[in-house]
């Protein structure tokens, strides 16, 4: 492993991603999510699909993750699910691949390890492997993850009742793996990442939060009530 202070992944990571329905989901405003992040200090950025990659990549040199949410019939799995996913991310210019590093079947029969192998042996990138429990954070080190990140915890049959930042999660990780750990997935204030940070991740990654428009002005919408009448000072 890097020595810690020459680890590019450290501090905060901003996920700048949008639903595929969003007006958000276009390149240049993916570009603009992530140049706006970087120009306050963030160290990377998180990016989905191939064309928001090379467009990111094209005006910056920080370190991109790349992802692919790609959703396959009969498959749970949709965080980069497969080698071919993968070869595009490092094709659009991403430094990293992130996977779904679950143990749950993929399309096409790929396991894991064949995954994380090809991914290290013809693409020469390093596996950023989002996992939800312990469990499937050891198959992922024992695979070869360079990096494990608590991205699913809360968002998977075995975790669906937890509620993100896996914390708890967190801490297990950092204690059993001799391998960065990044706290991803729930993180809504400063206060929260820090304390990912005091308990060990050498990063955060935050999307919502910071780059989540649609998600968060639902979540407002969900609250409010329409007033029944509204009141003037006499
Ligand atoms: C579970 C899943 O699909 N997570 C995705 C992974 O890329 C994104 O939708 C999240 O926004 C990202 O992990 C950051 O998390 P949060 O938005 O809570 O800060």
């Amino acid at each position: 492993m890097q020595r810690p202070e020459s680890f590019p992944l450290q501090g905060l990571i901003v996920s700048c991603q949008a639903p595929i329905s969003s007006p958000l989901h276009h390149p240049s405003v993916i570009v603009a999510m992530a140049k706006a992040a970087l120009n306050q200090g963030a160290t990377a950025v998180r990016i989905d699909t191939p064309a928001h990659i090379q467009a990111v990549r094209e005006q910056t040199d920080a370190p991109i993750i790349g992802l692919w949410k790609r959703q396959f019939p009969d498959c749970e799995i949709y965080i980069t699910p497969q080698f071919d996913q993968a070869l595009e991310l490092a094709q659009a210019g991403a430094d990293w691949i992130a996977i779904d590093a679950t143990n749950r079947p993929r399309p096409g029969g790929e396991t894991l390890h064949i995954l994380i192998d090809q991914i290290h042996r013809q693409l020469n990138k390093p596996v950023f492997a989002d996992v939800d429990t312990l469990e499937s954070a050891n198959l992922a080190f024992d695979a070869g993850a360079d990096l494990l990140a608590t991205t699913l915890y809360g968002y998977t049959p075995s975790t669906r009742h937890l509620t993100p930042p896996g914390y708890n999660l967190l801490e297990q990780l950092v204690q059993q793996f001799s391998c960065p750990i990044v706290c991803e997935g729930g993180i809504s204030s400063p206060e929260m990442a820090q304390k990912a940070l005091d308990l060990g991740a050498i990063a955060v990654v935050v999307g919502t939060d910071i780059t989540g428009i649609d998600q968060k002005v639902k979540s407002y919408q969900q609250i409010l009530s329409t007033p029944k009448s509204v009141r003037y000072a006499e």
